[in-house]
């Protein structure tokens, strides 16, 4: 395996005492190499993780060539940083789009001043001939990276073979560093039928599929995580949109709905702390991979994404129902009314500002699937991945369409 560690000075488990007994076993390294792998203040784990990678990639032997040539070629990641301008198109959204290009200025920059074999810090080393290359060996890092707390030391990892296992919101796996036995190990939580996929935990479960494509480069379906970014309307776009629109939306104000009715309406419990509502124990109950289970994530995601709308009064109110809620008079009524279309009529442009539909997505990735002409020629990995995520978000605002229409309906 490969380690960092953030104390890599001497006297401590994992530094240099790790670093020589690799270098026992796989052949010296260069002393530039040794050097950044050792200062803790030079460059972070991450950064001294790649240097080691790329290092390896190009000269180690033993079983290193074999692992390394089993891991995916840079054609085929699908992390954020990888795609181009015009693959960035797919995802149908202004901001995966920026945090990509965010993400590939941050990659171009750490390849200039650091791995570049022409101009980096480390150009000695000829770790990276190309931008490909830093690309390929953070990706690597960022979605086959180990990491763990060792009797107060933090180590990061690559350790192969145990990097094939997958993500899962609810694992049959974990992993751990066995300082006991100076060893890696990935151990069933359960009994783990034969034929069945081994998944651990990768650590994210707070992480939107923005957070995901970031750095793993795949999406969860039903991310509770995900937010529709719905606008208060305060804005001043906003407001001028509503002013030439015949201003409706200026004259009503932020949309306003009462999450105890709303709740109760759904059929959720819980309650509010400190101004947020919380479904965190309903989304723990839906964890598994059924469309059931994926579809309630997905509903509990677009209610989350009401939350700065929701209005509790006479908090603290028990979760019973609706019964203790008062009457509505009609003015009340007919404002609760107009904040549900008005956050409908968001869902509604949202979608419309996509410019495929659900059944096309659909479409494209079962032709895709089935390796047929129907997706086109240009339909590489991370085109394929992009229609992905453009889906789950359309998926998510029909979610939340199906939760505002069933309030609406509660009410008429
Ligand atoms: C540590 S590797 C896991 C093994 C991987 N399948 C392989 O051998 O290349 C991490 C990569 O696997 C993929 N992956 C892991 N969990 C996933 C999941 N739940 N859904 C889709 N892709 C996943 C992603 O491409 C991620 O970057």
């Amino acid at each position: 395996m490969l380690c960092v560690t953030d104390k890599p000075e001497e006297g401590n488990a994992f530094g240099k005492a790790t670093l020589a007994d690799w270098q026992q076993v796989h052949g010296r390294l260069p002393p530039l190499l040794v050097r950044y792998l050792l200062s803790a203040d030079q460059g972070d784990w991450f950064t001294r993780l790649v240097a080691y990678l790329l290092w390896v990639k190009k000269n180690a032997q033993g079983p290193w060539p074999m692992y390394i040539n089993m891991l995916p070629k840079v054609d085929e990641l699908t992390n954020l940083m990888n795609y181009r301008p015009d693959e960035l198109e797919e995802f149908q959204s202004a901001s995966f789009a920026a945090l990509a290009s965010q993400e590939r200025t941050q990659i171009r920059d750490l390849h200039e001043t650091l791995f570049s074999s022409s101009s980096g810090e480390l150009k000695a080393l000829k770790l990276a001939d190309s931008l490909d290359d830093t690309v390929w060996g953070c990706c690597m890092v960022n979605s086959r990276g180990f990491s763990d707390v060792v009797n107060g030391e933090t180590v990061s990892l690559l350790v192969p073979l145990a990097d094939m296992a997958n993500h899962s919101l609810s694992p049959n796996a974990a992993y751990r560093f066995n300082v006991e036995q100076d060893a890696f190990e990935i151990s069933a939580l359960q009994d783990v039928e034969v034929g069945t996929e081994a998944c651990i935990s990768y650590g994210c479960t707070g992480k939107d599929n923005r957070g995901l494509m970031r750095d793993y480069g795949f999406a969860l379906p039903g991310n509770y995580n995900d937010r529709i970014p719905f606008s208060a309307g305060d804005d001043i776009a906003s407001q001028l949109a509503a002013k030439a629109a015949g201003g409706t939306q200026g004259s009503q104000g932020r949309p306003s709905l009462d999450g105890w009715r709303l709740m109760a309406t759904l059929g959720l419990g819980g309650r509010p702390s400190i101004g947020r509502y919380n479904l965190d124990t309903a989304a723990d109950a839906a964890r598994g991979d059924s469309e059931q289970d994926v579809a309630q994530r997905r509903r509990l995601a677009a209610v989350m994404s009401l939350n700065p709308f929701l209005r509790f009064p006479g908090l603290p109110r028990p979760g019973s129902g609706t019964a203790g809620i008062p009457e509505w008079s009609q003015t009340e009524l007919q404002a609760e009314r107009r904040s549900i279309d008005a956050l409908l009529a968001q869902c509604s442009s949202m979608m419309a500002s996509m410019p495929t539909s659900v059944e096309t997505d659909e479409q494209l990735l079962a032709a895709a699937a089935a390796g047929g002409s129907g997706a086109g020629p240009q339909m590489n990995v991370r085109r394929q991945q992009a229609v992905r995520v453009r889906l789950e978000n359309k998926n998510l605002l029909l979610a939340a369409q199906a939760v505002l229409q069933q309030y609406a309906d509660s009410l008429s």
